[in-house]
C-alpha cells in the first residue's frame, strides 16, 4: 500500500490571519462562488479584488484576511490545531469542487484545521462495482471495466484541471489496476480485499487535495489513517475504532504539527485491523467517524462535517423536498437519527464527540453561509416537539410467538441468544408475555440488505421454540423529538396516519427517550413521511384540528354521562 506523501513546501505561503493583524493584509477570499481559485495566481487575484472592495467598504466585508505566513519564511504558528473539517464525497467530486473547498478552508482565518476527506463523488460505489465485475471478467478484460475507466478518468482529469503532476496519483492508479487484475485472477473478492480496494478512493482524493493546497501556497501534509494510528477491529466492511486510536493519532498529528506545521489532510473511512494489520473500513459514510475520532483525540474545539445539504434536515430531502434545516440537535438525537437511517451522519460518529464533549457542526459546502446544524450535549428542549422524521426502508420484521416450551423469561433470553449467535442486530422490539416482534437491522450488511440465507438461518433456529412469521418489505418511520411530549406526538401522528388510511403494524419507544418508531408497509412509507412532515413542520392548524376533535369527543362523552330527565 502506498505510504503518506510528504508534500514539498511551496515557495510562497499564504495563511489566513485575524483582522486585528491587518497590517499584514494580503487580501480577501470570498464565500459563495461555485468555482474557487484555479491557481495560486488565481487565488491572489480573487484576494486582491476582494481587498479593494473591502477597503472601499471600510473593512468588515464578507471575506477573510490573508498573509504569507503558514510554514513560510518567518512563519509564526503559535496556535494549535483547532477544528476538524470533514468534506464528504459530494463536496470533493471534481477539480472545481476541490478548489471551492480549498477556498472554504482558507476562509476561516482563525482556524488551524485538520482536514478529513472522503473519496471523490461516487468513487466508493464505483470501486465496489469494479471489484465485483473483476471477479467474473477475466484478467485480460479488466482494463475494459467501465467503472474502473470512470474512476481513472475522473482522477486524471481532476489532477490535470488542478494543474498538478500526474505523479500525484500515478502509483495509486497502477496499484489499483494490479489489484483488479489480482481479483480477476483469483476469481474472488473477500471482505478483506474489498476494504483494501475501496481504500484507494480516500487515498487518492487526499493526495490530490494536499498537493493542490501545497500548489496554491498553503502547506499541507497527506496522511493515510491506517498509517497514523487508526486501530480497529478486524470486522472488514464495518470495523469499530479501538481506544488505542486516540493517543496514537494525537501523538502523530500533534507531534508533526509542532515539528513542522502543515495542514493535515487525512483519509476518512479507513483504519488498520489490530490483528490482521490489514486496511479496514468503518462502514459506509465512515469518514464522519474519522472526523469525530480525530476531534476527540486532539481535544479540538469543534468538528465540522461539510455536506451537500444545509445541515441535518427535518426529513430526507430525496423523499420529500420541503425538508427544513434543524438548527440544533443533541448528540442523542443525532445518534438516533443516524442509527434509524438518516444517511446524513454515520451512526457511530456521535460517540467520540459526545465522549469528548466536542460540538459537531453540519454545514453545506455548496452554501457555506447557511448556519447549518449544531450538535451538542444539551439543548433547550422546552419548545421542542418533533425534530426530524427518519425512514428506514426494506426492513424485515419477525413476529415470534412462543410455543410455551419455555417460561417468559427463558423465552426472551433464548430469542436474543439466537440473534447474538447469528450476529444479527435488531432495531425495534415490542413484547407481550408470549410473543415478541422485532425488526432486523439491515445496515450491518455492506449492501444494507439482509442476505436471504442469514434470514433462513434465523427463522430455522427460532422455529425450535416458537411460531415465526417473517414479514418483509416493511419500513420503520422514526419520530425523533421530545419524548416528554410523546402523547402529543403520537396523537398527532396517529391522527395523520388514520386520515391517510395507514395501519401501523408495530410501535416501539427506545429507552433513549428521543425516538418513537412506527412500522408500516414499505409501499405506504413515503406517503406517510410526506403527510407527517406537512402536519408537524408545515401545517400549524393540524394540532388545532386534533385538539378540536378531541374536545368534541370529550364533550360527547361528557354529555352522554349527563343524567337524562
Ligand atoms: N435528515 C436528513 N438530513 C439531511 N440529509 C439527509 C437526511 N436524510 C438523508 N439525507 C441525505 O444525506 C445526504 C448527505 O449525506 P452524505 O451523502 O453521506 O454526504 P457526504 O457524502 O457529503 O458526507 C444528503 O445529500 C441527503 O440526500
Ligand atoms: N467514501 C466512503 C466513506 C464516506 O464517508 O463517504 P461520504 O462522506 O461521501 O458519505 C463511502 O462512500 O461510504
Amino acid at each position: 500500500m502506498a505510504t503518506s506523501v510528504r508534500s514539498a513546501a511551496a515557495p510562497r505561503h499564504l495563511v489566513p490571519i485575524p483582522p486585528a493583524s491587518a497590517g499584514h493584509v494580503r487580501g480577501l477570499a470570498r464565500f459563495g462562488t461555485r468555482t474557487g481559485p484555479r491557481s495560486a495566481r488565481g487565488l491572489s487575484m480573487v484576494v486582491a479584488e476582494s481587498t479593494r472592495r473591502r477597503a472601499k467598504e471600510g473593512g468588515g466585508g464578507d471575506g477573510v484576511l490573508w498573509a504569507p505566513v503558514l510554514g513560510g519564511p518567518g512563519a509564526e504558528l503559535g496556535d494549535q490545531l483547532s477544528v476538524v473539517m470533514k468534506f464528504g464525497g459530494s463536496s470533493v467530486s471534481s477539480a472545481a469542487r476541490m478548489e471551492e473547498v480549498a477556498g472554504l478552508i482558507l476562509a476561516f482565518p482563525e482556524e488551524r484545521p485538520v482536514v478529513v476527506l472522503s473519496a471523490m463523488g461516487k468513487t466508493t460505489n464505483l470501486l465496489l462495482l469494479a471489484g465485483e465485475k473483476a471477479v467474473g471478467c477475466g484478467v485480460i478484460h479488466v482494463s475494459e471495466i467501465e467503472e474502473w475507466n470512470t474512476i481513472k478518468d475522473l482522477h486524471i482529469k481532476t489532477v490535470e484541471e488542478l494543474g498538478l503532476q500526474r505523479s500525484v496519483i500515478h502509483d495509486m492508479l497502477d496499484e489499483l489496476e494490479q489489484l483488479l487484475k489480482g481479483i480477476a485472477m483469483m476469481k474472488e473478492l473477500t471482505l478483506r480485499t474489498r476494504d483494501y480496494l475501496v481504500s484507494f478512493g480516500e487515498c487518492m482524493s487526499t493526495r490530490i487535495f494536499a498537493a493542490y493546497l501545497n500548489k496554491i501556497g498553503v502547506k499541507a501534509r497527506q496522511y493515510d489513517a491506517f498509517d497514523i494510528g487508526f486501530i480497529t477491529t478486524d470486522d472488514f466492511g464495518n470495523a469499530d475504532v479501538l481506544e488505542a486510536t486516540y493517543p496514537a493519532v494525537a501523538k502523530r498529528l500533534h507531534g508533526d504539527w509542532i515539528r513542522d506545521p502543515a495542514i493535515p489532510v487525512v483519509t476518512g473511512f479507513l483504519g488498520k485491523g489490530w490483528k490482521s494489520g490489514a486496511v479496514t473500513t468503518l462502514g459506509r459514510g465512515g469518514s464522519d467517524l474519522t472526523a469525530t475520532t480525530i476531534g476527540k483525540a486532539l481535544g479540538l474545539r469543534e468538528i465540522q462535517v461539510w455536506k451537500d445539504v444545509d445541515g441535518v434536515l427535518t426529513c430526507d430531502p430525496n423523499i420529500y423536498p420541503h425538508a427544513k434545516t434543524v438548527p440544533f440537535l443533541t448528540f442523542e438525537e443525532a445518534t438516533e437519527l443516524a442509527y434509524f437511517g438518516a444517511q446524513v451522519l454515520h451512526p457511530q460518529s456521535m460517540r467520540p464527540a459526545r465522549e469528548g464533549d466536542i460540538p459537531v457542526r453540519v454545514k453545506n459546502s455548496y452554501n457555506p453561509k447557511a448556519p447549518g446544524t449544531l450538535i451538542t450535549k444539551q439543548r433547550e428542549m422546552d419548545k421542542v416537539v418533533l425534530t426530524s422524521i427518519v425512514l428506514k426502508s426494506n426492513v424485515t420484521m419477525l413476529d415470534i410467538v412462543s410455543t410455551r416450551m419455555l417460561g417468559q423469561f427463558g423465552f426472551l433470553a433464548r430469542v436474543f441468544a439466537i440473534f447474538e449467535d447469528l450476529g444479527i442486530s435488531v432495531d425495534c422490539v415490542a413484547t407481550s408475555e408470549v410473543s415478541i416482534s422485532v425488526s432486523l437491522d439491515p445496515s450491518k450488511i455492506w449492501s444494507r440488505e439482509l442476505i436471504q440465507q442469514e434470514l433462513d438461518n434465523v427463522v430455522e433456529e427460532l422455529e425450535k421454540i416458537a411460531i415465526v412469521h417473517l414479514l418483509q418489505q416493511r419500513a420503520i418511520i422514526s419520530l425523533i423529538g421530545n419524548v416528554q411530549r410523546s402523547s402529543l406526538i403520537l396523537e398527532k401522528a396517529f391522527h395523520v396516519l388514520r386520515k391517510s388510511g395507514v395501519n401501523v403494524q408495530m410501535i416501539s419507544q427506545g429507552a433513549s427517550k428521543v425516538n418513537m418508531s412506527l412500522i408500516v408497509h414499505d409501499s405506504e412509507a413515503k406517503a406517510c413521511i410526506k403527510a407527517l412532515h406537512q402536519a408537524f413542520f408545515e401545517d400549524e392548524d393540524v394540532l388545532t384540528q386534533v385538539e378540536t376533535e378531541n374536545l368534541l369527543v370529550s364533550i360527547v362523552h361528557f354529555s352522554s354521562q349527563l343524567p337524562t330527565e
